[in-house]
């Protein structure tokens, strides 16, 4: 679990997270949506103590973190999965080495032990026997499942994914979105993830907070976001195409 509280981060005189109070569970996909520009990724980076926030504490399992010091950084890193936007991996090393990656930033493990977990995660993300395959070899779709089995190879308890749905088409992105969510249940993870794709929002929203200006204006379920009347959600939300076909069966009682 990640309990927020008053989260308030500037630059040069701008406020852009201008107090923010959210909880994200453990075990759970916790979806963090919003127009651009409105500090879904300035939240990110705070929480990962990228950013110093100016003001506020973020609580990690009960444990607070306020101005993170190198020390601390180092504590949550490794406790920490990240999927970066685009999948980031290595372009050089091979889908083994990428994977094995954190385990050689973070672990004393020998070789031989390293690749028995590298081989059980990459199972795990359905690409066995693709160890010695450079990511250029192959698809998008795998790369952002390697890039899934590194964020998850040191069995973090907190898992960040940034748009992890970006350039793929929309099967693909179903099956990375639910692969994320079916590690979060089986891990128990504490999960969030930033997302445009209001897709992954009707197929794993199991909660979503929805930023404005920097605040906190709406938050919820899945189910919950197409009842809403809250015109600043629904003005962002019934914008996609998807939704407005999904709200106009609902009032047609499908
Ligand atoms: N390092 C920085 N220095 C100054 N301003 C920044 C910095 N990082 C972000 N900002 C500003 O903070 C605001 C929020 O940016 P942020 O990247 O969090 O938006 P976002 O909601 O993630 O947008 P998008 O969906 O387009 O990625 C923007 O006005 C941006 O210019």
């Amino acid at each position: 679990m990640i309990e927020v509280e008053n989260l308030k981060k500037g630059f040069k005189g701008e406020q852009i997270l201008k107090g923010i109070n959210y909880t994200f569970e453990r075990g759970k996909t916790n979806l963090i949506i919003g127009q651009s520009g409105s500090g879904k990724s300035v939240f990110l980076k705070c929480m990962l103590g990228l950013f110093k926030p100016e003001e506020g504490t973020i609580k990690y399992d009960g444990k607070p973190y306020s101005n993170f010091s190198d020390e601390e950084q180092r504590e949550l890193r490794k406790d920490i999965g990240m999927l970066f936007q685009g999948g980031a991996l290595f372009d050089s090393m091979t889908v083994a080495e990428n994977v094995m990656f954190p385990l050689k930033m973070f672990t004393k493990q020998k070789k031989k032990e390293s690749m028995a977990r590298v081989r059980e995660v990459l199972d795990r993300v359905n690409l066995e026997g693709a160890e010695d395959k450079m990511p250029s070899e192959i698809s998008g779709g795998m790369q952002k499942r390697v890039a899934i089995a590194r964020a998850i190879v040191n069995e973090p308890k907190y898992l960040f994914c940034d748009e992890p749905n970006s350039g793929l088409d929309p099967t693909t992105a179903t099956v990375i979105d639910k692969l994320i969510q079916k590690i979060t249940h089986e891990n128990q993870i504490t999960t969030v993830i930033i997302t445009h794709d209001m897709n992954s929002v009707l197929e794993i929203g199991e909660r979503i907070a929805f930023l404005k200006e920097g605040l906190l204006a709406w938050k919820g379920t899945k189910d919950e976001i197409f009842q809403t009347d809250d015109e600043t959600v629904t003005d962002f939300v019934y914008s996609s195409d998807l939704f407005k076909k999904v709200r106009e069966a609902q009032l047609k009682g499908y």
